[in-house]
């Protein structure tokens, strides 16, 4: 976002926000604020950003998502070892996806989205059309667990 970072901006914060709460407002001499401009943004973050605005959910709720996802997965993936078929494939190949999905997501927007910030509309289309992918797979071919069985006995 350049010289219109939120780190950079040097404009008083709204009177009902606390800022022993709230990481310090940035202030720095040029050749910092460079440095600190490759960094990826950790703060200080509004009010609004917090309640997650313009997203669906607050970001608080949506780390947990991604935790349940993640630990859902580690019942999941012996599981379609022992109970096989379709609705198996689906679910390891949703939930496996998202997780990977949210995974680079989070790459991206902490590293990328500052220098490339039309790279998340990138992202959701390959994700769209792999997802599209796993699912035509598990319909119409062997699915998932199956492949992943007849990989391991090459
Ligand atoms: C049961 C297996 C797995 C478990 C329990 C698991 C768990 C986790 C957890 C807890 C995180 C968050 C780490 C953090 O925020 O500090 C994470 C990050 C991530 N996972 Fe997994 N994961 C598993 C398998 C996978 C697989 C199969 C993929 C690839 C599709 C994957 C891709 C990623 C990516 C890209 C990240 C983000 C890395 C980052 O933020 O630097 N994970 N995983």
């Amino acid at each position: 976002r350049g010289p219109k970072s939120l780190l950079l901006q040097t404009r008083p914060l709204p009177k009902n926000v606390n800022t022993e709460i709230i990481s310090k407002q940035f202030t720095a001499s040029p050749a910092l604020a460079t440095i600190e401009y490759f960094r990826a943004r950790r703060g200080p973050f509004t009010p609004e950003e917090k309640r997650g605005k313009g997203h669906l959910m607050m970001a608080s709720t949506h780390w947990k998502v991604e935790r349940f996802v993640a630990i859902a997965m580690t019942g999941i993936m012996p599981a379609c070892l022992f109970v096989q078929g379709a609705t198996m494939d689906h679910l390891l190949s949703t939930f496996v996806y998202l997780h990977g999905f949210w995974g680079i997501d989070g790459v991206l927007k902490d590293y990328l989205v500052k220098f490339v910030p039309w790279i998340g509309k990138v992202w959701y289309l390959l994700a769209i059309i792999g997802f599209a992918g796993l699912v035509n797979f598990n319909y119409n071919d062997v699915g998932i667990t199956k492949a992943i069985q007849m990989l391991w006995s090459l």
